[in-house]
């Protein structure tokens, strides 16, 4: 039945996608415009972070070919499960006016990340094919905490955390998808709801038996000792009544989420149908996307893909993506762009023909993700740096560009007269990108180490003032993968503290001269001098400096 409704409608998507190359959104054709008065979306990010935007009525276009968003979603891989067929029709019948749907994210983190792209791809897709997406952000639901797919309760935020998170999830969230999509604060509903109230008007709706059986509470219930508590248990309900209002006050009928809010968004589906009396409401769930281990991309998982660039750069990002194996690439080349799926299959026939460049399929998954997440800018800040990072580049490295990057390849601070004339092979060894002197001789020997990109060919090769890149920096790369940045006394303190930072370590506090940070059981220090000084300390009492204390005018960095 999806095959059929998907083939009709193939040659509208094409349509859809030549216009869209040249006017942005929707993707609809549009033939009458009517304005919506009664539903005015109102933009506002809550009173517990600073964003807001004005209220705004917006004038809709009825279309007779707007696009089937849901048989799109489909033949991407984009549906799991959908509560009724009815909303195929609906979504593209030229009749009604188009839908507005919703996707929720609970603050619990600074950034958004890779599994939450979903979500917004799939908005995107609602948008562009003209309908009306709106973003909510959990401010209430994030201090409850979504028990889905979580074998343990949740730590409860402070409400500053929840606020800034608030902020910054909503800034990317506009970032991405655009000033065309509402973003919504459910704590502004929720803070004004009585429990009296709420038990009368809502809760006698809300069936135990139903709630029990949902797998988020079951799974918790059989798998966990400590089982799951009544506020946890309550949270179906809140994202249920979320629904609800939305509903009613927003004519939003559309929830789409991943697969494991199947159970909140089909609480919200039901209780609209037996409070209200109707019908035409929808919930549509996508796949998880998951990792080669099995487990899904998520923010509380190591090693999240963040999509706030100051979590993670947008070069490292890009990387991500360039990396997939190739098993990988065509799969999220149709759930994470907007290619059309003829120009997917043409990358797909591409990489089995001869001649094919390695890594063009990643390139291009890599460059359009990037592209939708970072922007170009983000973008062209990736390539430059992934180009000045390319042994044999072409490119004149210069100062700004290594800045950039430096945080994200293995870097380490030498005094200057511990680089000028030192020669190449035992400063390799020394700073520990490679163990041993025999070890770099064979790598050199075998054309594998760089210098500022260019091949080394003699053993006796001694670092020159000209080596070191505006007097800053110097880049040595062992084989192809293996790089690390050498900085002069020019890496201050604060820049050491922040690369050791994004190395997986959480919790920093910063006072006026010092830096401290915890990572896996350890605490570092870090002075904000500009002579840079850094030193380990072992968990509990035993001081364990990984630099000599006496030489305190070097720092060095976890190189590998
Ligand atoms: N790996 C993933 N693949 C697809 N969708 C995901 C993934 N991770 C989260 N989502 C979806 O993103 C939306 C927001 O989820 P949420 O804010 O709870 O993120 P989360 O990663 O699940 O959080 P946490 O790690 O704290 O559980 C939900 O619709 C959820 O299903
Ligand atoms: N429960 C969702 C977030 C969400 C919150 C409120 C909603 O109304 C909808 C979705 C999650 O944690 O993934």
């Amino acid at each position: 039945m999806a095959a059929t409704a998907s083939s009709s409608s193939s040659s509208l998507v094409r349509a859809f996608f030549l216009l869209n190359r040249t006017h942005k959104l929707p993707l609809s054709l549009p033939t009458t415009t009517t304005a919506i008065k009664s539903h005015t979306f109102s933009r506002s990010i809550s009173s517990s972070s600073s964003v807001h935007y004005t209220n705004e009525s917006r004038s809709v276009e009825t279309s007779h070919h707007r696009p089937n968003v849901i048989d799109i979603l489909e033949q991407r891989g984009l549906i799991e499960s959908i509560t009724s067929e009815s909303l195929r029709s609906a979504c593209s019948d030229p009749a009604q006016p188009p839908l507005r749907v919703y996707c929720g994210f609970d603050p619990t983190a600074e950034s958004l990340h890779l599994g939450n792209l979903l979500g917004l791809v799939a908005l995107s897709w609602f948008l562009r094919c003209g309908h009306y997406p709106v973003a909510l952000v959990g401010g209430a639901t994030a201090r409850v905490g979504d028990p889905s797919g979580k074998s343990l309760e949740r730590p409860l935020l402070d409400p500053q955390s929840l606020s800034a998170n608030t902020s910054s999830i909503s800034a990317t969230i506009t970032r991405i998808l655009g000033p065309n999509v509402s973003i919504l604060n459910n704590y502004d509903w929720w803070k004004d709801v009585k429990l009296l109230d709420f038990l009368r008007d809502v809760g006698r709706f809300a069936r135990v038996g139903t709630m029990m059986a949902k797998e988020s509470v079951k799974r918790r219930l059989e798998s966990s000792n400590e089982g799951l508590s009544y506020t946890e248990f309550t949270y179906q309900l809140l994202q249920g009544y979320d629904f609800l209002h939305l509903f009613k006050n927003e004519n939003v009928s559309v929830q789409i989420g991943g697969s494991d809010q199947w159970g909140n968004i089909t609480a919200g589906t039901e209780l609209i149908r037996k409070i209200l009396q109707c019908d035409s409401v929808y919930g549509v769930t996508f796949p998880l996307l998951l990792k080669s281990d099995g487990t899904k991309f998520g923010k509380s998982e190591d090693g999240a893909i963040w999509l706030s660039p100051k979590m993670l750069s947008p070069y490292k990002f890009f990387q991500y993506f360039f990396s997939v194996p190739d098993a990988d690439v065509v799969r999220f080349l149709k759930i994470l762009t907007f290619l059309s799926m003829e120009e997917i299959e043409e990358v797909e026939a591409g990489m089995g023909r001869e001649g094919y460049v390695m890594n063009s399929a990643q390139r291009r998954l890599a460059e359009e993700v990037t592209r939708f997440v970072h922007g170009e800018e983000g973008l062209a800040e990736a390539l430059k740096a992934t180009e000045a990072l390319r042994p044999g580049a072409e490119t004149r490295l210069d100062w700004k560009t290594i800045e950039g990057i430096a945080e994200d390849v293995p870097s380490c601070s030498l005094p200057y007269d511990q680089v000028l004339s030192i020669p190449l092979l035992d400063l390799s060894v020394s700073t520990g990108l490679l163990e041993s002197k025999s070890a770099a001789r064979r790598l050199l020997k075998q054309g594998g180490l760089y210098l500022n990109n260019s091949r080394v060919d003699g053993d006796g090769r001694k670092i020159e003032a000209e080596d070191i890149v505006d007097g800053k920096i110097l880049l040595l790369s062992a084989g192809k993968k293996n790089k690390m940045v050498f900085g002069s006394t020019s890496f201050d303190g604060f820049s050491l503290a922040k690369s050791w930072r994004n190395r997986s370590v959480v919790g920093a506090s910063t006072s006026q001269t010092w830096t401290t940070f915890e990572a896996g059981g350890a605490t570092a220090a870090c002075s904000s001098e500009t002579i840079p000084f850094l030193i380990l300390l072992a968990q509990n009492t035993a001081i364990e400096p990984i630099i000599p204390a006496s030489t305190s005018k070097l720092a060095i960095m976890a190189a590998k």
